[in-house]
C-alpha cells in the first residue's frame, strides 16, 4: 500500500530498500541560464517502485537524488530553490549558505574564483525574483576572529559577477547585522562576515543557529563543499527556518554525484587514484557495487601489487592494507567488475622533480626505485577500456602530477575524459586533486560535471548521507 502526499510546488521522494534500487533518473535543465559547473543537461525524474507495484511520475520541477545510507538505499529528493516562485520570494529575506571558501594569496587576492562563480546562479535567481539575500559562508579554518580570514576580499568579485553592489557586514549576527538586513532592498545582497569566527558554528550550537536564522524568512543551502559538515549554518538553521531548500549548485552536485552514479548510462567506468588505498576504501567499495569497469592508479596501486606478490621497491605501500587489497580484487571478480591495474609504471630513484626516471613493467620495479606514475602501456589499455563507456567518474590522480616528470598518466586521463565528453559520454570529476589536474590540462570546461567539493564529494561517493542535505525539506513524501 503506498500513499503520496505532495504539494504542487514542492515534492519529495523517499523510499528505502530494494524498491529504490529500481528507481530511474534522467537529466533536466536547472533553471539558471548557463552553468559554469556543467555542460550537460541536468536531471528530470521518473521513478518506478515496481517491487511495490507502485509507479510515480514526478513533475518536471522535481529534483531527485538517491544515496546509500547506513541502513540501505535512501532516496533524497529535496525541495529546490527553483521550486520557489517570485510570489514565494518577493520581499522575503533569504539566508543563503554558500561555500565561498576560495584560495587567497598573501596579498589577499583570490587565486581561483570557481566557488564564487558556482554560487552565482542561485543568488541571481533569488535577486531576480525580488528576494533580499543574506549570504553566508566560511573561509578557511579560523580560530576566533582572524583578519586574514575576513570575507572583505570576496566583495568586489561577487559584486562584479552579480552586477550589483554587494554590501558586507562586519559580523554575522548581532544588532549591526540586523540593521543592515532591515535596510536591504529587494534584489539586494548582504554578505555576512565569516561564520567560523564563532566557535559555535562548528559546534552546531542551537542558540547560534537560532540567531543566524532570526535574520531571515527562509533558507537556501547551496554550500555543497560544506554539506558534509553538520554546522550551525549548514544544518542547525534548518530547524528554525522553513522552507529550507537546496540551491542549484547543491542540487546539481547531487544529481551527478548520486543520481548519475546510481543510475548510470552503461557501461560505467570509475577511475580511482590518489596516494593511499586507506583513504579510498569506502569509495572503491561503493563504486564496485555500481560500475562495470574500475581503473586504479596513483600511489595505492603498489599495495595491490604487493598483495599479488610483486616487488614494489620503495614505492608507497600500506602494509596493513594488503589483505584488504586482496579482498577488493576478489570482490571485483565476484561482482563481474573489470578491475584494471596499471601494467607498467614510471619509476624514480627519489621523490623529487629532478629524479632519474624510467618506465618499467609492473613486475619490474627494482629495489631503490619508487613508482610515481602509470606508464604508457597502461594509458593505452585504460584508454581502450574508457572508449567503451557511456559514464565515467574520476577521483584521484594517477601519479605525482604536481611534478612534470610524473604528470603524464594523470594528464592522459584528463585528455581522454575531455575527448569522451565531447562525444556525449557523461564525465564526472569527483573533486580535489582530480579537479586541479583537469584545470591544469585546460579541459575543465568540457567535462559534464566538476565537483566543487573535495571532502563532500568523497563522502557522497562513499555512499554517505550529507548532514547539510538531509536537513533540507523534502519534496514528496512516499510511504510504501
Ligand atoms: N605513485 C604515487 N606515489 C606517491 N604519491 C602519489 C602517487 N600518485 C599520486 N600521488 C599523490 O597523491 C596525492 C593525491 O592523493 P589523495 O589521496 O589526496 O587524492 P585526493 O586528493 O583525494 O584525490 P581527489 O582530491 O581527486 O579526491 C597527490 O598529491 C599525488 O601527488
Ligand atoms: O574546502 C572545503 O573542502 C570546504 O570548504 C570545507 O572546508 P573544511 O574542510 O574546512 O570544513
Amino acid at each position: 500500500m503506498a500513499s503520496v502526499a505532495a504539494s504542487p510546488a514542492f515534492s519529495l521522494l523517499r523510499s528505502t530498500g530494494a524498491a529504490a534500487t529500481r528507481a530511474r533518473a534522467s537529466l533536466l535543465p536547472v533553471p539558471s541560464s548557463k552553468s559554469i559547473i556543467s555542460t550537460r543537461p541536468p536531471l528530470g525524474f521518473s521513478a518506478v517502485l515496481d517491487s511495490h507495484r507502485f509507479s510515480l511520475h514526478v513533475a518536471s520541477k522535481v529534483r531527485s537524488v538517491r544515496g546509500r545510507g547506513s541502513r540501505g538505499v535512501v532516496s533524497m529528493a529535496k525541495k529546490s530553490v527553483g521550486d520557489l516562485s517570485s510570489a514565494d520570494l518577493k520581499g522575503k529575506k533569504v539566508f543563503v549558505r554558500a561555500d565561498l571558501n576560495v584560495p587567497l594569496d598573501d596579498n589577499q587576492t583570490i587565486t581561483d574564483d570557481t566557488r564564487i562563480r558556482a554560487a552565482i546562479p542561485t543568488i541571481k535567481y533569488l535577486i531576480d525574483n525580488g528576494a533580499k539575500v543574506i549570504l553566508s559562508t566560511h573561509l578557511g579554518r579560523p580560530k576566533g576572529v582572524t583578519p586574514k580570514f575576513s570575507l572583505a576580499p570576496l566583495v568586489p568579485r561577487l559584486s562584479e559577477l552579480l552586477g550589483i553592489e554587494v554590501k558586507k557586514a562586519d559580523d554575522c549576527i548581532g544588532p549591526e547585522v540586523e540593521s543592515l538586513v532591515a535596510s536591504l532592498p529587494e534584489g539586494g545582497v548582504l554578505l555576512l562576515e565569516n561564520v567560523r569566527f564563532y566557535k559555535e558554528e562548528e559546534k552546531n550550537d542551537p542558540e547560534f543557529a537560532k540567531k543566524l536564522a532570526s535574520l531571515a524568512d527562509l533558507y537556501v543551502n547551496d554550500a555543497f563543499g560544506t554539506a558534509h559538515r553538520a554546522h550551525a549554518s549548514t544544518e542547525g538553521v534548518t530547524k528554525f527556518l522553513k522552507p529550507s531548500v537546496a540551491g542549484f549548485l547543491l542540487q546539481k552536485e547531487l544529481d551527478y554525484l548520486v543520481g548519475a552514479v546510481s543510475t548510470p548510462k552503461r557501461p560505467f567506468a570509475a577511475i580511482v587514484g590518489g596516494s593511499k588505498v586507506s583513504s579510498k576504501i569506502g569509495v572503491i567499495e561503493s563504486l564496485l557495487e555500481k560500475c562495470d569497469i574500475l581503473l586504479l592508479g596513483g600511489g595505492m596501486i603498489f599495495t595491490f601489487y604487493k598483495a599479488q606478490g610483486l616487488s614494489v621497491g620503495s614505492s608507497l605501500v600500506e602494509e596493513d592494507k594488503l589483505e584488504l587489497a586482496t579482498s577488493l580484487l576478489a570482490k571485483a571478480k565476484a561482482k563481474g567488475v573489470s578491475l584494471l591495474l596499471p601494467t607498467d609504471v614510471v619509476v624514480a630513484d627519489k621523490f623529487a622533480p629532478d629524479a632519474n626516471s624510467k618506465v618499467v613493467p609492473a613486475s619490474g620495479i627494482e629495489d631503490g626505485w619508487m613508482g610515481l606514475d602509470i606508464g604508457p602501456d597502461s594509458v593505452k589499455t585504460f584508454n581502450e577500456a574508457l572508449d567503451t563507456t557511456q559514464t565515467v567518474i574520476w577521483n584521484g590522480p594517477m601519479g605525482v602530477f604536481e611534478m612534470e616528470k610524473f604528470a603524464a598518466g594523470t594528464e592522459a586521463v584528463a585528455n581522454k575524459l575531455a575527448e569522451l565528453s565531447e562525444k556525449g559520454v557523461t564525465t564526472i570529476i569527483g573533486g580535489g586533486d582530480s579537479v586541479a589536474a583537469v584545470e591544469k590540462v585546460g579541459v575543465a570546461g568540457v567535462m559534464s560535471h566538476i565537483s566543487t567539493g573535495g571532502g563532500a564529494s568523497l563522502e557522497l561517493l562513499e555512499g554517505k548521507v550529507l548532514p547539510g542535505v538531509i536537513a533540507l525539506d523534502e519534496a514528496i513524501t512516499v510511504t510504501v
